[in-house]
């Protein structure tokens, strides 16, 4: 078959659409806010509905039983990634900010085949920024070109990570830490939106060289996985091995050089894989 996905890709780019009039319409409702791994994970009844709508609508479209579904709101007990192609889904990255009205709230849906990522689609729908990207098909926002920045010296550079949601002291000094010690290269400055999608998405258009977290999971960063590499970035290992979708550790900049230099003060710490694969060897490229 010629163009086995193209058709997904932009049934994709609808869904999103659709799942952000929601959000939208949902934000400035009185909304009960529940919570998951910690008193900071939030979730709300939007969280759910959406990720029903996106689902039920994908389904409808291709079958109940072509394809395989990770969601973040549907996915119990660790999530399989196997050669099926497989729906990978976050209907509102950045609940907390959902909650507050901050406002940087994402769709992110992406689609692998053979465990390896097809295209990803990530709706920031209050700005009304629709991010695309296909394997070989290049990167868009709102169907214009996107590309990563051409800074390849760190301290003109500014660079994301964001704080997670596990307080656990231990923990969060490693993370302020791991920023100090950036901050203080000197880089221009450090950022965050909020929502993982939204700065992967970020690092393609340029605004930003760099975004890197532990913690995050696999329905956070695989669009946007998508969306940088076609955007001419790279996406790795927060070591700087090879990126695993799985192991909730990502670093994707819009060049090796920062990625390189980025890499030097992370402080890596521990966290469950998203498969519950108990521990693999993360190999270092640089
Ligand atoms: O708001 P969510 O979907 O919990 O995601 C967070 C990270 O886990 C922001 O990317
Ligand atoms: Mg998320």
């Amino acid at each position: 078959m010629a163009d086995e996905w193209q058709e997904a890709y932009e049934f994709a780019v609808e869904v999103a659409r659709k799942a952000g009039m929601v959000i939208k319409q949902e934000i400035d409702k009185e909304m009960k806010v529940l919570t998951k791994s910690s008193t900071v994970d939030l979730v709300t009844k939007t969280d759910e509905r959406v990720e029903k709508i996106i689902i039920g609508s994908l389904k409808t479209k291709f079958g109940e039983k072509a394809h395989k579904f990770i969601g973040e709101e549907s996915t119990e007990k660790g999530c399989e990634l196997t050669d099926a192609p497989t729906w990978i889904i976050d209907p509102v990255d950045g609940t907390t900010n959902f909650v507050h009205g901050f406002p940087f709230v994402a769709v992110s849906i992406a689609f692998a085949v053979k465990k390896e990522l097809e295209f990803g689609v990530v709706y920031s729908c209050l700005e009304d920024k629709m991010y695309r990207a296909r394997n070989g098909k290049g990167a868009f926002c709102n169907d214009e070109p996107i590309s990563v920045s051409d800074v390849k010296d760190i301290t003109k550079s500014i660079i994301i990570s964001e704080h997670g949601t596990d307080r656990t002291p231990a923990k969060v000094e490693k993370i302020f830490s791991t920023m100090q010690k950036i901050l203080c290269i000197p880089v221009h400055g450090l950022r965050g939106s909020g929502t993982a999608a939204t700065n992967m998405c970020l690092v393609a258009t340029g605004a930003v060289e760099a975004f890197f977290e532990i913690g995050i999971h696999c329905w956070d960063v695989a669009a946007g996985a998508v969306i940088v590499r076609e955007a001419g970035g790279i996406v790795l290992d927060v070591s700087g091995g090879p990126f695993d979708l799985m192991s909730r550790r990502m670093l994707s900049a819009n060049h090796e050089d920062i990625a390189k230099r980025i890499i030097k003060e992370i402080e890596v710490f521990e966290v469950p894989r998203d498969d519950g694969v108990k521990h693999l060897q993360q190999p270092s490229s640089f």
